[in-house]
Parts: structure tokens; C-alpha cells; sequence
């Protein structure tokens, strides 16, 4: 008889690029794997860095894969090559063992894998994590049984019906779902801040200053945990240490749910998935939009938490240490205000976004 691990329906993931499009994968696969499926990750290199996270039950498999968007024009021409190796590895790999779905989170690695779902009438539908459709969702959108979307409204093509899902968290982030938020009082004030899946230059040039210059009752307090690109670390470290400010600095954090938990306050890029975290965990935060996200769709991401009064956004294009400075001073200076902030963030959270997606994959397998 065969065990059930064997005869247990096989989910194939397909997700790649950043950690904007890995992490609500990985919490797909989590729940997927604790509802007794199997689970395959289908990434490339740049996806498998942050593959980390996943459960070790997930099988990985790496694809080729490319992109006529970006690089230099050999790149560019040997890209249509690339992608069709990894679509013929691809339809092997199903002819084998063939996935009862194929869900797709966007990023080209995914090309492979959703070109031999429908040429192989794979069931298949894709999630996006942004108001505004990556490329390769884009692409697919006419071709899946269900697009399900993080954000709402999504800028669908014509003809596609979209469902709202919210944006899936990790389960670590569940864990710490609306954690008591204790607001800044007299004892040490934690202050998280993180710009992405990659870091951000930009966070670098301008939160230590706006920090140092906060008054010493503030500043003395101040636990700040800094996520700077590694090129930027050393000049990070040195601005905390002059101006005498405890900080924690380092290329990826990997207990962000935690740091965020302890966090009176976050200074954040508006990515989906960072924003689904702080919403989860309901902290107050001050958003500076990557402005050259396409369509701009970290500025709409931003003005959502921004209309409910759980954030404060700043433009990339006004940003400077002075503004930045008077509103971490507002916030942690002002409990009630703190508080509110991390109340209306929880009121946006959708904790039961990996469920809906769950539930969307067991209507179409088979
Ligand atoms: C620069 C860019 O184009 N970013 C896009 C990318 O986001 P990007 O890859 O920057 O990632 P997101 O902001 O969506 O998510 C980052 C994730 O990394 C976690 N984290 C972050 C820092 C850290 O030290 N440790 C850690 O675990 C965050 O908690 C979050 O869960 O894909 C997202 C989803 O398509 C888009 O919304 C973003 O606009």
C-alpha cells in the first residue's frame, strides 16, 4: 500500500525574484503542507536566496528562466532561449510526476512552470501581490482559473475576474498576530526599520540622521534595529555609534515578527508583504514608498495605511532628515497617538489570507 505522503495530492509552487513574491509563498506552503499536501518550490537562483524560511518538506527545484526587460542586448537575446529550456524541463518534470496545481506568485522564474501548466492543462492560478499586475501575472491572467489578489482593487486586464485574498504572512508573523502593543512610555523605545526584502539605500542616507537629531530623552532610549545592504552597513554603523544611539544593524533580520512585536515604532518601505506584516502584528509606522515600483503601486500601497491613520507617508521626492525627525519625535512622544496608529493598522490586517488562497487552490485541483 502506498504511504499517504505518497498518494497525497502535490501542490507546485512557482515564485521567484524577490522576497515580495516568496514570502506569501512560503505561507501558502506552509498551510499546504499542514493540510497533509506535498509541496514543490519551483524558483531560480535569486528566488532560492530566499527560499530559507520554507519548510524543509518542500522540494526545491531551481528553472531557467529569464527576462527580455532587463540586461544588456546579448542577455536580452538569449533570453527567449533560456525560458524555453526551462519550460521543456518544466513539462517533463509534470509528464513525471504531474501537480494536482500549480500556483503562481509572479517574477519570470515562474514562466516554466505556468507555460507547461497550460500547455499540460495543469490546473493553475496565480496570486498577485500588488494593486497594480506584475508582468508575468499579466501575462497569465487570461490563462489561469483563478487570479486571487493581495491587494483591491487590482488593475485587472479586461475580462478577468479577480478575487481579493489579502496579502498570505508567514506563519512566524501569525504567531505574533496582534500582539499586545505596548506604546512608548518611559523604558526603551524599540524602533524597527527595514526597507524591503533587499534593504534600501535611501533608509541608509537618512534614518541615522533623523535619529541623532531627535532630543536626548528620546535618543538615549532609542533600540534600533536597522536592516541596511551590506555596501551600506559599515557608513550605518558608524552614524549610530557617533551619535551614541544603540542599534542593531544588519543585511536581512531574520525574526523581523518579533522585531516588530517589540517595535513602538517602524520606518518601512510600502512592499505588500512588509505591509501585511505590520498590519498583522498592528504597529505604527512611517512609510517611505520605493517610487519607482511599477506604476507606482508602493505609494498606493502606502496611502491605504495612510487613510486609516495607521501611517505616516513620506515621498521619496520631499524625504529629508528634519521631516522624518519631527514625525518619530510626534509618534513616540505621543502614546495615545501611537496606539491609535497600531489599532488602525490591525483594522486593515487580513490574517485569513493564506486560508482564502488555500481555499481557492481546493476548488480548482484535481
Ligand atoms: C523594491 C520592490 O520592487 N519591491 C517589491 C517587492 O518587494 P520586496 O521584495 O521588497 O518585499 P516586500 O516588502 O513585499 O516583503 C519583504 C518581506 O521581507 C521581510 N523582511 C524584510 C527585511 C528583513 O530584514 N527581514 C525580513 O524578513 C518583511 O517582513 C516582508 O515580509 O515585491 C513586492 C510584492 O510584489 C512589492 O510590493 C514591492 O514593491
Amino acid at each position: 500500500m502506498a504511504s499517504p505522503a505518497t498518494t497525497a495530492p502535490l501542490a507546485l509552487i512557482a515564485a521567484g525574484g524577490t522576497g515580495g513574491h516568496m514570502f506569501p509563498a512560503q505561507a501558502l506552503a506552509e498551510l499546504l503542507l499542514a493540510e497533509g499536501w506535498r509541496v514543490k518550490l519551483s524558483t531560480d537562483d535569486r528566488g532560492a536566496r530566499y527560499a530559507g524560511g520554507f519548510p524543509e518538506a518542500v522540494e526545491r527545484s531551481i528553472v531557467r528562466s529569464a527576462t527580455t526587460a532587463r540586461g544588456g542586448l546579448a542577455g536580452k537575446l538569449a533570453a527567449p532561449l533560456k525560458i524555453a529550456a526551462g519550460v521543456l524541463s518544466a513539462q517533463a518534470a509534470f509528464r513525471r510526476n504531474r501537480p494536482a496545481v500549480v500556483i503562481g506568485f509572479g517574477g519570470y522564474p515562474t514562466i516554466p512552470a505556468m507555460s507547461a501548466a497550460v500547455t499540460l492543462g495543469v490546473p493553475r492560478m496565480i496570486h498577485e501581490q500588488n494593486g497594480v499586475m506584475g508582468r508575468v501575472n499579466r501575462l497569465f491572467a487570461a490563462r489561469v482559473q483563478r487570479v486571487a489578489c493581495g491587494t483591491w482593487p487590482t488593475d485587472l486586464p479586461a475580462g478577468v475576474l479577480g478575487l481579493h485574498t489579502g496579502n498570505p504572512v508567514r506563519q512566524a508573523v501569525l504567531d505574533q498576530t496582534a500582539a499586545p502593543y505596548s506604546p512608548p512610555g518611559a523604558g526603551p523605545l524599540h524602533l524597527l526599520v527595514i526597507g524591503g526584502s533587499q534593504g534600501a539605500r535611501v533608509l541608509s542616507d537618512v534614518v541615522p540622521a533623523a535619529i541623532a537629531a531627535l532630543p536626548p530623552h528620546l535618543r538615549t532610549r532609542l533600540r534600533v534595529s536597522h536592516q541596511a545592504r551590506t555596501e551600506d552597513a559599515d557608513r550605518v554603523i558608524a552614524a549610530y555609534a557617533d551619535a551614541g544611539i544603540a542599534a542593531d544593524v544588519q543585511p536581512f533580520f531574520t525574526d523581523v515578527p518579533e522585531r516588530l512585536a517589540r517595535a513602538q515604532l517602524v520606518v518601512s518601505r510600502s512592499g505588500a508583504s512588509s505591509l501585511a506584516d505590520i498590519t498583522v502584528i498592528g504597529r505604527p509606522a512611517i512609510l517611505i514608498p520605493y517610487a519607482a515600483a511599477t506604476g507606482d503601486h508602493q505609494t498606493a500601497n502606502a496611502q491605504s495605511l495612510a487613510e486609516a491613520g495607521a501611517a505616516l507617508v513620506h515621498p521619496e521626492s520631499v524625504l529629508d532628515a528634519p521631516s522624518l525627525t519631527r514625525d518619530i519625535r510626534a509618534i513616540l512622544s505621543d502614546p495615545a497617538r501611537a496606539s491609535q496608529m497600531a489599532s488602525a493598522a490591525l483594522s486593515l490586517a487580513r490574517p485569513d489570507a493564506a486560508r482564502r488562497l488555500y481555499d481557492l487552490v481546493t476548488e480548482i485541483a484535481r
